[in-house]
């Protein structure tokens, strides 16, 4: 389950937060800088405002001229009682140099470090986190104002950071000027949470006073975390069980296409030896019938993007080579179902490289029946007990 963190300034906005049901509440001081940090004192009694209603993360800041500043910067945040102490971490020899310090001085405190994705994050600094006793690890941009996460690294870039983050038991975080599009794009990457300050202030200015409308869209947009961390959201529900949680179909169930046509895509893809050294050109054509929005039609909390199926494309070509285009295209109609509006899909994928025109594999998967048909094959409980076994550990 992915978690909504908001970051607030001060104790009104936390009770304003706590109020729309945000997961965790994070203090910093956005007129800062990215990981700003406000006076230990303030961030205490947020804390006790708080009272452990939800988790608190603190801000310890992002440039420090030498290590023991920044376990120092630290260290005053733990004494006040946040659950969680966020430190930027520059890449290189200071990056690595603050995580050593911070390792060898934590104790108990529990410690997140951020890596920037405008500059070159350093992915290897994770291992090192890891080893050194940290909690977690984060992608934030450093630059506000100069694009979003998603602008410096697309959804393929950032699935083995979140992926190498499980591998090493780091919780792991997402920031960067999210806005509500971005929401449905990296929910399927299931990073523990998504942390969120400008898009949730009145006109997305992150030094401006909270806007409710703005937080409930967001909040709106990610599944409700339960309070023993489970939940039913999307990206934890198969699309094979029953259709629980999933837009009902019936006859009468109205539908509206979405596709991408046309896109293509250099890939390593094909079982011949010739084909794992060099990237071909694949077409890909996706036609996703979604059932018709009914509630925000105007707004994303209803919607169904053609983003959505890019990013699956991209993800699952960015993973390296690929056996089978029959492989590729069952993989695209599965990520794809996971959406809950989505009723039916058609994926045609075509390698352009291998002769004068094209050859590929088409194929077409609606939820219901693969869903009556899994079952039927194993009955509803056998059915579920197997996708606990067998699945992987992201549906992308
Ligand atoms: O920790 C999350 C950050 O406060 C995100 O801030 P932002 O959405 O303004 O980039």
């Amino acid at each position: 389950m992915t978690a909504m963190l908001a970051s607030v300034i001060n104790g009104a906005e936390a009770e304003t937060a706590l109020a729309s049901a945000v997961d965790m509440i994070d203090l910093k001081d956005p007129a800062r800088g990215a990981l700003g940090a406000l006076p230990a004192g303030l961030v205490a009694s947020i804390v006790a405002t708080v009272a452990g209603r939800k988790k608190t993360s603190a801000a310890a800041g992002d440039q420090f001229a030498a290590p023991a500043d920044a376990v120092e910067a630290a260290r005053a945040l733990v004494a006040t009682g946040v659950d969680f102490v966020k430190i930027g971490l520059q890449g290189g020899a200071a990056g690595a140099a603050i995580v050593d310090a911070l390792g060898a001085h934590k104790g108990d405190a529990a410690l997140i470090g951020v890596l920037f994705a405008d500059q070159n994050p350093d992915l290897d600094l994770l291992n090192r986190m890891a080893e050194r006793g940290f909690k977690g690890a984060m992608l934030d941009t450093f630059e506000k104002g100069a694009g979003r996460l998603l602008d410096h690294m697309d959804v393929a870039a950032l699935a083995p950071f979140v992926d190498r983050c499980r591998e090493l038991g780091l919780i792991c975080g997402l920031a960067g000027s999210l806005e509500a599009p971005d929401v449905p794009r990296l929910l399927p990457l299931r990073p523990d949470y998504l942390g969120f300050r400008g898009s949730l202030c009145k006109g997305g200015e992150r030094g401006g006073a909270l806007d409710l409308a703005a937080v409930a869209m967001i909040r709106d947009l990610i599944p409700h975390v339960a309070e023993n961390g489970s939940g039913a959201g999307a990206a934890d529900v198969d699309w094979r069980l029953l259709g629980r949680g999933y837009v009902p179909v019936n006859e009468a169930t109205e539908t509206d296409l979405i596709f991408v046509h046309d896109l293509i895509m250099p890939c390593f893809i094909g079982a011949y030896e010739y084909e794992r050294a060099r990237k071909q050109d694949v077409r890909f054509n996706i036609d996703v019938d979604v059932a018709r929005a009914r509630l925000h039609s105007d707004d994303m909390r209803d919607i169904f993007s053609y983003d959505l199926i890019v990013d699956a494309i991209k993800i699952i070509t960015g993973r390296g080579h690929i056996e089978l285009v029959e492989t590729l295209v069952r993989e695209i109609a599965e990520s794809v179902l996971v959406h809950p509006s989505v009723i039916s899909v058609r994926v045609r994928a075509e390698k352009l490289d291998v002769i004068r025109g094209s050859v590929g594999v088409e194929i077409k998967r609606e939820r219901a029946k693969e869903a009556a048909a899994f079952e039927g094959l194993f009955g509803v409980d056998a059915a579920a007990a197997k996708l606990k076994k067998t699945r992987s550990p992201r549906s992308h």
